[in-house]
């Protein structure tokens, strides 16, 4: 039987007179591959910062794994698994692929104080970022800085800090927003590639990489639950389409 590991429960955000997110009770599943689409505007952003606890509900409630987690601050949700990527680059550009997945793994095994020692001195941290890297196609590129990067490579290092800190649910945010096309394919095939047991949720313009990842596929329209089943289902929903030929999406 599925395991639901994340769940809203009506949850309802207001500012003023607009109502972003408006009784939106949704399910994750264990291992999902789920998608969360809509037009611009849909509120997407504001469901993701209600998950990860940036934004607080007006009302409705949240849980992880059963246990209520409405009321516990950004950083204990993260302790607790909930793990995003985000639209805008938060790497450090001056570090390389390489350090930066260091001190992510070296802050995983509780020993981020010895960070700053040479790599092989912990040969846990050296093994993790092998393979991080060569999983995330960052080998050929890890001792460059992430400032020199290709936009592409910064998106792969994004999600493999992400995944460094083993996530039990990951919120992948617009993994591909601003890639050029030509870089496209490798973050796709890394992403389709990712351990079957983490939960994702992708928040995604992309219909390509929509259909191609997803399982399953809420859609939100002026912060309502609009449409919610399997890829095919969504793909061939006229509704749907409407939404998104209206707003020039295709
Ligand atoms: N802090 C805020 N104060 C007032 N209105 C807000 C706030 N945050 C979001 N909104 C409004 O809520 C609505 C949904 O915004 P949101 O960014 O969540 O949508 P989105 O689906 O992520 O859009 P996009 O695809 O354009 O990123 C918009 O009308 C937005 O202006």
């Amino acid at each position: 039987m599925s395991q639901v590991v994340l769940e809203t429960h009506n949850l309802l955000k207001r500012y003023g007179g607009i109502t972003p997110t408006n009784d939106v009770s949704i399910k994750v599943e264990k291992g999902a591959r789920h998608a969360l689409i809509g037009p611009n505007g849909a509120g997407k952003t504001t469901l993701v910062n209600l998950l990860t606890g940036v934004v607080e509900p007006t009302s409705g409630r949240i849980s992880l794994d059963g246990q209520d987690i409405t009321q516990l601050a950004p950083h204990q949700r993260v302790r607790r698994g909930i793990v995003r990527t985000f639209q805008i680059n938060q790497l450090w550009n001056e570090l390389t692929p390489l350090q930066s997945l260091a001190l992510t793994v070296s802050a995983q095994l509780g020993i981020s104080h010895t960070w700053w020692k040479p790599l092989g001195s912990d040969p846990r941290v050296a093994e993790r970022c092998a393979v991080l890297l060569k999983q995330f196609r960052l080998d050929d590129v890890m001792d460059q800085k992430v400032s020199v990067l290709a936009y592409g490579k910064r998106r792969l290092l994004e999600i493999a800090t992400a995944i460094a800190s083993e996530p039990r649910v990951l919120l992948l945010d617009e993994p591909v927003a601003g890639v050029p096309e030509g870089e496209r394919q490798e973050i796709f095939d890394t992403i389709n590639a990712l351990p079957p047991e983490v939960t994702i949720l992708l928040i995604e313009h992309d219909m390509d990489l929509v259909f191609n990842f997803a399982r399953t596929v809420t859609v939100l329209v002026n912060g309502t639950l609009f449409a919610e089943g399997d890829v095919a289902s969504i793909s061939t929903d006229p509704r749907v389409k409407a939404v998104y030929l209206g707003e020039g999406h295709g």
